[in-house]
């Protein structure tokens, strides 16, 4: 059994929209617009999109805290906005946003109150406590009141209290925003960590790219509100003909230009010296090859195709 399951998701909001300076108009916006997704155990998505394209709105379904306004979805087998109390056991949320940390509490003692309301076992508790502090070095604000956490610290501090109770599923709403590369690395390891153990789904929404290059095989992406992809990022490199580029620095700009079969000549660089190529049918060696033919190469170098290009094609595309 898919621990998601959801069938043509759909979420319509009314706003009230000010058309003249003394009217106002009702407007429906579908944030969600027939969203199908089958998540299995263990699997680590990764869900994207533009601003304002539904994923939140599609989470905040998925957690109980929005009732659809169409179609279906369960979570480990439960309709979350009538079973939220027995789904909230099963979950764990993080909102980057929202903070579920007592502010004038110090976190040990938010993650103590944790254990008592989800009434986890003390071993458990105390085992799962271990693998955070060491993971995500919690040890040298464990005693500082939440709101005197810096937001790394928080999140770190969040991440920890979604897991102490277990979930089978963890919801991750923009988790890395705005932390510095040191506690965006320790998150990122800590998530990779959980992935590999294999027993936590995970539904990931995030702006950051790399996150989702580091964390996710599988990768949805949405924009106004329906599902415009759903593969691996390799599948998606395919679908938008992502090429390697080679770029090669050369001793003298070439008299004549230096085209090559089997790559497109992208640009050219540093008066003339440097050509960055397109690889279409050709491997990166045969290029050089048919380069050191006609001029002397000083230094090569070959660039994946990189994910933030695949991704705005994919924007612009819609
Ligand atoms: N409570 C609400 N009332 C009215 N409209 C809403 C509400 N919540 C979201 N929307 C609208 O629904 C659409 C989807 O919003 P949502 O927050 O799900 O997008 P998102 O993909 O999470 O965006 P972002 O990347 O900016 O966080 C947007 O057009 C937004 O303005």
């Amino acid at each position: 059994m898919n621990v998601i399951e959801a069938r043509d998701l759909s979420k319509t909001f009314t706003v009230s929209v000010r058309t003249g300076r003394f009217r106002r108009e009702r407007r429906e916006t579908a944030a969600v617009d027939g969203v199908d997704l089958s998540v299995a155990r263990g699997e680590m998505v990764g869900y994207i999109g533009p601003n304002g394209a539904g994923k939140s709105t599609t989470l905040k379904m998925m957690t109980g805290v929005l009732m659809p306004s169409g179609g279906s979805v369960t979570v480990c087998g439960l309709v979350p906005v009538t079973q939220r109390i027995r789904l909230a056991l099963r979950i764990g949320v993080v909102f980057g946003q929202r903070s579920q940390l007592w502010w004038d509490l110090p976190l040990r003692e938010s993650f103590a109150l944790l254990r008592h309301i989800y009434r986890v076992p003390p071993a458990d508790h105390a085992a799962r406590l271990a693998r955070c502090r060491g993971m995500l070095e919690l040890d040298e604000f464990l005693d500082t009141p939440v709101r005197q956490l810096s937001l790394g610290q928080r999140m770190r501090g969040e991440l920890t209290a979604a897991l102490l109770h277990g979930p089978e599923v963890l919801f991750l709403d923009e988790p890395t925003i705005g932390l510095d590369v040191v506690s965006k690395q320790a998150v990122r390891a800590f998530l990779t960590e959980l992935g590999a153990r294999g027993d936590t789904t995970v539904m990931l929404t995030t702006h950051d790219l790399a996150d989702i290059e580091r964390l996710c095989r599988r990768l949805v992406v949405i924009d106004h509100g329906h599902v415009v992809h759903d593969g691996t990022l390799d599948a998606l490199h395919a679908r938008f003909d992502s090429r390697r580029r080679v770029v090669v620095d050369l001793d003298e700009p070439p008299a004549t230009p230096l085209t090559v079969s089997g790559a497109d000549l992208d640009g050219t660089d540093l008066d003339g010296r440097r050509l960055t190529y397109r690889l279409t049918t050709a491997t990166a060696g045969e290029l050089v090859i048919q380069v050191a033919r006609a001029a002397a190469i000083r230094d090569i170098s070959v660039l994946e195709p990189e994910i933030e290009d695949v991704i705005a094609r994919l924007y612009k595309s819609r």
